[in-house]
C-alpha cells in the first residue's frame, strides 16, 4: 500500500445541536485522487474547511506527513504543505493572471528572496509563477487581465495558485462547479495528469469526472462516511447507491 500522506480520525464537528460531521476516519495516499462524494449538505464542505483550518473539529485528529496539524492555523497548514483551491474564487481581478500566481509564490517564498535585488526577486517570482501556469497550461493568458478570463480559466487560474503554494497535497472543492462539458473534461484531464505529483482530496458534484479521476471514493451522507472503495467497488456498494448514486450517474460510466 502506498504511504499515508493525510489522515483524519474520529473528525466531528457540529453547529450547536447539528452534527455535520461525525467520527470521520479518511486517509489519502501518495499519488491517488481520493473523491469524497454525497448529496447536498452532507458535510463535504465542513470536512474540508476542518483540513483546511478554517473551522477547528470538535473532536478528532488530522494528521499530515506523520505531523499532528490539528491545532495549526489555516496559514501554518499551507506553509506544512496543504494546498486548497477555493470554492469561493480567491482572484484578484484587476491582476493579470501572471501577477495573480506570482503573489502567491511571493507568499510561499515568505523572506526567502530578502538578499535579491527587487528586479532579481521579481524574475524569480514571475519564473515561479510561468512554471505553475505552465504545469495547469494557462502560460498563454500569463499577460491577461484576470477578470476578463472565462469561468473555466478562472478555475485553473485558482489551481494555479494553489500549485504556485508549492503545496504536497491538495485540496479540491467543486474544482468543476460552473463549467461547461468540454471546460470540465479539460481540467479532469489535467488533474490526472497532476495527481502523481500532488495527491488529491476532491469534492464534486461531476460524477463523470469523479469516476474518471478518482483511484478511491468515500460517500459521505448525513455526516458519517458509508462507503469507500475503488469506483467500481463503490458503483457496486448497495448502501452507496441508496444513499447518493442514482441510476443515472452509474450507468454513465
Ligand atoms: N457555519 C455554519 N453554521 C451552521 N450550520 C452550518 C454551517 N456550515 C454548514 N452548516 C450546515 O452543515 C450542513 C453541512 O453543510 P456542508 O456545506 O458541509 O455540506 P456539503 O456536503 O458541502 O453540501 P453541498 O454539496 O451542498 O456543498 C448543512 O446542513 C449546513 O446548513
Amino acid at each position: 500500500m502506498s504511504e499515508v500522506v493525510l489522515e483524519l480520525s474520529g473528525l466531528r464537528k457540529a453547529f450547536g445541536a447539528l452534527v455535520v460531521t461525525d467520527g470521520i476516519d479518511l486517509d489519502l495516499r501518495r499519488g491517488e485522487c481520493h473523491a469524497l462524494i454525497g448529496p447536498n449538505g452532507a458535510g463535504k464542505s465542513t470536512l474540508i474547511h476542518q483540513i483546511s483550518g478554517v473551522l477547528q473539529p470538535d473532536a478528532g485528529r488530522i494528521s499530515f506527513e506523520g505531523r499532528d496539524v490539528t491545532a495549526l492555523s489555516q496559514s501554518e497548514r499551507a506553509v506544512a504543505g496543504l494546498g486548497r483551491s477555493f470554492q469561493i474564487t480567491s482572484i484578484l481581478p484587476e491582476f493579470t493572471v501572471l501577477e495573480n500566481v506570482a503573489l502567491a509564490a511571493q507568499m510561499r517564498a515568505g523572506s526567502s528572496y530578502r538578499f535579491l535585488r527587487p528586479a532579481a526577486r521579481e524574475a524569480e517570482l514571475n519564473d515561479k509563477a510561468m512554471e505553475a501556469l505552465g504545469i495547469i497550461g494557462l502560460a498563454r493568458r500569463a499577460d491577461i487581465v484576470a477578470s476578463t478570463l472565462s469561468h473555466g480559466e478562472k478555475r485553473l487560474l485558482e489551481l494555479a495558485i494553489a500549485i504556485a503554494g508549492e503545496p504536497r497535497a491538495l485540496l479540491l472543492d467543486e474544482p468543476m462547479a460552473g463549467m461547461g462539458r468540454a471546460e470540465s473534461a479539460t481540467l479532469t484531464q489535467t488533474l490526472l495528469e497532476l495527481k502523481a505529483a500532488y495527491p488529491m482530496l476532491l469534492i464534486e458534484h461531476d460524477m463523470e469526472a469523479v469516476f474518471r479521476m478518482a483511484d478511491r471514493v468515500s460517500v459521505l451522507v448525513a455526516g458519517a462516511i458509508v462507503a469507500t472503495g475503488t469506483p467500481d467497488e463503490v458503483r457496486d456498494d448497495p448502501q452507496a447507491r441508496a444513499a447518493y448514486l442514482g441510476d443515472d450517474h452509474v450507468s454513465a460510466q
